[in-house]
């Protein structure tokens, strides 16, 4: 059994009077431990894709199904690309949040979240607020805290879109050991090839509004991969050059539209 699976799901939305149809005919399966990244033009419908899946939106037609192995955890935990965190609580109250939200045990609690700061070198920064972090460490917080939660999946929307490079690399490498020793299945969106060919299992390319999946590819680069591996490997380099010329011809139709 697959851990996601979307059988002909479509999207649409009524914007000032009209329909909007964002998705079309999705029909997709991931399996459990999978990382798959979603590449696509702007608003092919990727957030909402995820948002669907967080339960946040409904579908229109079609439907959507998580499994679930455990009752007690949650089906699914989002990372944002900003703004993930809550302001009036600490680094580590906020890795807590969703484990105390479940009433788990005290010291379940406290050695989930040291272990996790600790993941993301946050643990000497424990004690402070948001407003006295960088970019990269708000977003440590929140992979810690999405992480700790022990979600059946990750949903994770650009979530190193506002980093700069140094910082992205640093943090693809923490996420990647996290996923690597937790299997967590994770659904990824990125506007960086880059990035997906560095993090993926899977690429699924987007076609421009209304989105639909027009190529799923299989990445069997080994791991650990870097981006200098990534960039110096000939299939890579295909693989790059393929999703970058329908990227490019996307978006050129979607300025047509
Ligand atoms: N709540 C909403 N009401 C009306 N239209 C919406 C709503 N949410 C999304 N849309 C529209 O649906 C389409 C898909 O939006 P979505 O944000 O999912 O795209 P995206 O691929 O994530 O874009 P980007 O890459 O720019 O973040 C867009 O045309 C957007 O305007």
């Amino acid at each position: 059994m697959s851990k996601i699976e979307i059988n002909q799901l479509s999207k649409k939305f009524i914007k000032r009077d009209k329909f909007i149809d964002a998705l079309q005919d999705i029909t997709l399966s991931i399996q459990q431990g999978e990382f798959v990244c979603l590449l696509g033009p702007s608003g092919c419908g990727k957030t909402t894709l995820l948002r669907i899946l967080a339960n946040l939106e409904k579908t229109t037609t079609g439907d959507v199904f998580i499994q679930q192995l455990d009752k007690e955890k949650p089906l699914q935990s989002m990372v944002f690309q900003e703004n993930g965190i809550i302001p009036w609580l600490t680094v580590e109250e906020n890795v807590a949040f969703g484990l105390k939200m479940r009433h788990l045990p005290r010291a379940y609690i406290k050695e989930r979240t040291e272990f996790y700061l600790s993941k993301v070198g946050l643990t000497n920064f424990k004690r402070l607020y948001p407003k006295e972090l960088s970019g990269g460490m708000k977003q440590r917080v929140s992979i810690a805290r999405a992480f700790a939660n022990d979600p059946e999946i990750l949903l994770m929307d650009e979530p190193f879109a506002a980093l700069d490079e140094q910082n992205k690399f640093i943090l693809q490498e923490e996420l990647l050991s996290i996923w690597q020793e937790t299997k967590k299945t994770v659904l990824f969106i990125t506007h960086s090839i880059d990035e997906a060919l560095l993090l993926s299992d899977r690429i699924l390319l987007m076609s421009s509004q209304p989105g639909t999946i027009v190529k799923d590819i299989t990445i069997e680069m080994e791991r650990p991969r870097s981006i200098e591996k990534v960039r110096s490997d000939s299939t890579m380099t295909d693989i790059f050059l393929d999703v970058w010329e329908h990227l490019q011809s996307e978006v050129k139709q979607a300025r047509l539209k």
